[in-house]
């Protein structure tokens, strides 16, 4: 018979946790041909991978692969289970992206862009929750204004805050930190972490040690063959440009 559950010299098994990324033997590139080493990785939720190394190197091309944008060469992702199919319901609901810098209508303010993602999602409070990531992005005077009217750094905020007013069970993120300022950069990654220990699952490239530091449970370096590392040594890694850094 087994043991009382609070027993804290028998406790209950912990359910098994469920990958919400797998990769097997990924390979990323364009027209058949790789870019870099074969990428095999899993990511459980309140897990967050950093994808490192040097420009050109691949870590653009294997997210955006891993998400289901560009075609593998060869091998297979698993999201939550299920091949990648970013048209499905499933994978709209709980996978959210911010890629490109470009990716918004040039006619509609701040806060509609925020507004139709959200209502996009079936959020119910959408105004409560435009109004908080607005504040969170430093974006509050700015909702009324359309993105051409707003600094490169203030559209990056943008498209962050596109991501953050919609559930989401997995967040990918290519170099978030690009063109914000220091204190956003921290106000990001602690948020992130948080956001990480209370469920998400987090894929992150990024040229930053410090946003690494904060962020990331788990490493990957990217080159023509793929290692994997913890967070330290692949911060240091970022910072010597040396993939074998520990
Ligand atoms: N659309 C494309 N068609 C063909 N080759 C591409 C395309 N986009 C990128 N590449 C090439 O693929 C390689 C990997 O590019 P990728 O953007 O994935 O690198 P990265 O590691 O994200 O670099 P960075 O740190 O500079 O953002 C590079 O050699 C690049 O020139």
């Amino acid at each position: 018979m087994s043991k009382a559950t609070n027993d804290p010299k028998n406790p209950a098994p912990s359910p098994a946790r469920k990958d919400v990324v797998r990769a097997e033997k990924l390979q990323a590139g364009y027209s058949g041909k790789a870019v870099c080493g074969v990428v095999s990785f899993s990511l459980h939720s309140s897990q967050s991978l950093a994808l490192v190394g040097p420009n050109g190197a691949g870590k653009s091309t294997v997210v955006k692969t891993l998400v289901g944008q560009l075609e593998a060469v060869s091998g297979t992702t698993l999201i939550n289970g299920a091949e990648v199919d970013d048209r499905t319901l499933d994978f709209r609901r709980e996978v959210a992206v911010v890629f490109d810098d470009d990716a918004f209508f040039p006619s509609l303010t701040v806060e509609e862009h925020l507004a139709i993602v959200a209502a996009g999602h079936g959020v119910g409070d959408v105004e409560e929750v435009i109004a908080s990531e607005l504040e969170f992005f430093g974006l509050t005077e700015q909702a009324k204004s359309r993105p051409y009217n707003l600094s490169s750094g203030q559209r990056r905020r943008m498209l962050l805050a596109a991501a953050f007013v919609r559930p989401r069970s997995l967040l990918v993120l290519d170099e978030p930190e690009q063109r914000l300022d220091t204190a956003m950069r921290h106000r990001l990654a602690s948020r992130l972490r948080a956001e990480v220990d209370a469920g998400l699952a987090l894929m992150v490239v990024t040229h930053d040690p410090d946003f690494l530091s904060t962020v990331a449970t788990k490493a990957i370096f990217i080159s023509d063959t793929i290692h994997a590392m913890t967070p330290s040594q692949a911060a240091k890694a970022i910072a010597s440009e040396n993939p074998h850094a520990d």
